[in-house]
């Protein structure tokens, strides 16, 4: 499962999820897979491979010294803890980390730490009907609950360094790198206690005839994702896929009750209910991306073998309420801060949250974001009672990396002195009510607050570029128009979504077949547009040629004199 599980796009809501471990979307495109490429997820096509007279792996994989560090350009078999379990009751995990990686565990004082249990199980394992083993609530719990901690059996690297024979196709390669990957595990597996072998063995596996090994095929039905562990390795495909005795077991639903975080200092998944759950409910988990339409999930989660019959898949209504949450998140919500919302925006956040509950959804980044926003909006318009309302909610919100409990302790209270005190306290009152002006520059301020330091640029004669990184849209470029007048409140969410109206999408396709879509102003130049995608791409814009047909685009024209438009691919070298 990909909880979490390794879907691949936006790293904000990836699922967790079993059977992802490999998230490349390339995989129907007859190209080799780069160095770090994950395996693609889904089941392949088993081939008989012939490899050419004396063609040989040559990539390093080292079994160091526990207390040592990686080598560049190879790959280590490390257990944490390192040095090997303290004593027979210690969870171990085999790892294969990529250079880089245990470096950052060594800098952990106290690495591993002690796993924080639940002072009470919250959980037991059951036969669920047509589902197999499961986990079950084994009491009433409540948002924000600790079910259980667990540290992996193990942790792989999820793209090797696999070199290919080049004469290989894209799907011989794939054969390749799954009969490859098979191998490296061993070299793990055989590192492992006897009775975690045989925990790990009795995992389900819905890989057996596409030619994953079985240490592979198990990993790809099970595995959780695990991020934030490669800082030698600039790259998506170089996290991690983890695999666990328990949160494995957890089956899958689009409204999810559960979510695993990870939590590096002590080396474990934190499983926390994201809602209140009755005893005996069943515990689940997302495989993969749930805001997608109903189809598109079904589509999604064929390779684990079931058809989906949760309550969202059944509900006509539900496809509908999640377009509209996904499409507010990556628009208005993208936008929105607490200091510039007025009745009309708060009203709109506040349905977005209701869909969200509505759809079971608030194991999502969203869920999180948007409470934020509802808190914010309330100290604007001095409505302490209400502020603090959000605040309880967002204060046990655990699984979320965002939730931060100590800043909230002083909101939890609506008499605290710490409203009166808050930088937003009654700003939409005194500065933004309805009719009253706001003044340009506290509009562009709260524009430049958006973008995050040197993202924006003001302009002389009191205009500004801005670009807005959000961690929804990753490149998302707003240009705040030269604005004379002074606006009012309404004026301001009114320039917001004009704003987004005129941006455009221009899709980059580069040789291997991948795309990056960007939005940009018909305003910008051509060289504005490679910035963007290198933005994205983590690329030298200098080094980006971008061609349609036999045009060769020039950096300093802008993309309407070359009537670029909204939707147009163009190729990328
Ligand atoms: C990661 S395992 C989950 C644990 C598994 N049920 C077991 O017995 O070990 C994934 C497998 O569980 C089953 N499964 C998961 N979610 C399911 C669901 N919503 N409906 C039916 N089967 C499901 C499928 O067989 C899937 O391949």
């Amino acid at each position: 499962m990909k909880r979490g599980f390794l879907n691949g796009s936006k790293a904000k809501s990836r699922p967790l999820g079993p059977a992802l471990d490999g998230a490349a979307s390339t995989n129907n495109q007859n190209h080799a897979p780069k160095k770090f490429e994950r395996l693609p997820i889904g089941k392949q096509e088993k081939l008989d491979l012939t490899l050419p007279e004396g063609y040989k792996n040559e990539a390093q994989y080292l079994e160091r010294d526990p207390m040592g560090g990686s080598m560049p350009d190879a790959m280590t078999y490390t257990t944490v803890p390192f040095g090997g379990p303290r004593n027979d009751d210690d969870p171990s995990c085999e790892c294969l980390f990529h250079p880089g990686s245990k470096e950052v565990l060594l800098k952990i004082p106290g690495f591993p730490r002690p796993l924080k249990h639940p002072a009470t199980p919250g959980f037991r394992i059951a036969k669920i009907p047509g589902k197999g083993t499961g986990l079950v609530s084994k009491r009433a719990l409540k948002a924000g609950d600790l079910i259980l901690s667990e540290r992996p059996l193990v942790a792989w690297a999820q793209g090797m360094p696999i070199p290919f024979p080049a004469t290989f196709t894209r799907q011989q390669c794939i054969q390749y790198q799954l009969q490859e990957t098979e191998k490296m595990r061993e070299v793990s597996f055989k590192r492992m206690r006897p009775r975690d072998k045989e925990a790990y063995m009795a995992l389900w596996n819905c890989h057996k005839e596409d030619g994953s090994g079985p240490l592979t095929g198990i990993a790809r039905t099970n595995s959780v994702a695990l991020e934030g562990l490669r800082p030698g390795v600039n790259d998506e495909s170089a996290d991690y896929c983890a695999t666990c005795k328990l949160i494995s077991r957890l089956n899958h639903s689009c409204s999810p009750n559960t979510f695993p975080r990870f939590d590096i200092p002590s080396f474990s998944y934190r499983l926390y209910a994201v809602r209140d759950i009755a005893e005996g409910e069943e515990l689940t988990f997302q495989y993969t991306h749930v805001v997608n339409a109903t189809a598109k999930r079904q589509e999604a989660l064929k390779p684990y073998d079931f058809t989906c019959s949760c309550t969202a898949c059944k509900d006509p209504g539900s496809d509908k309420r999640r377009a509209a949450i996904s499409y507010f998140s990556q628009t208005d919500g993208v936008l929105l801060t607490g200091s510039c919302l007025n009745e009309t925006t708060f009203a709109q956040c506040e349905k977005q949250y209701k869909r969200i509950v509505q759809e079971g959804l608030e194991h999502l980044p969203e869920y999180f974001d948007i409470m934020q926003l509802l808190m914010q909006g309330c100290i604007g318009f001095g409505d302490a009672k209400g502020a603090s309302e959000w605040a309880a909610k967002l204060d046990k919100c655990y699984w979320d990396e965002k939730c931060d409990s100590e800043k909230l302790d002083d909101l939890l209270d609506p008499e605290s002195p710490a409203y009166q005190k808050h930088s937003l306290w009654r700003v939409l009152v005194d500065a933004g009510i309805p009719g009253k002006p706001v003044g340009m520059s506290q509009m562009l301020k709260q524009f430049a607050a958006m973008a995050g330091p040197g993202k924006s640029t003001m302009l002389p004669g009191g205009g500004a570029i801005v670009n807005v990184i959000s961690p929804s849209i990753e490149a998302d470029r707003v240009k705040v128009p030269i604005w004379k007048s002074p606006l009012t409140s309404s004026l301001v969410s009114q320039l917001y979504s004009l704003v987004l109206m005129a941006l455009i999408e221009v899709i980059a396709n580069d040789r291997l077949g991948r795309k990056v879509r960007v939005k940009c102003s018909p305003d910008d130049t051509v060289g504005d547009l490679k910035k963007l995608i290198a933005a994205q791409t983590g690329t030298d814009h200098t080094k980006i040629q971008l061609k349609k047909w036999y045009t060769i685009y020039k950096d300093h024209i802008t993309l309407s004199d070359y009537e670029i438009h909204d939707g147009m691919s163009l190729e990328m070298y």
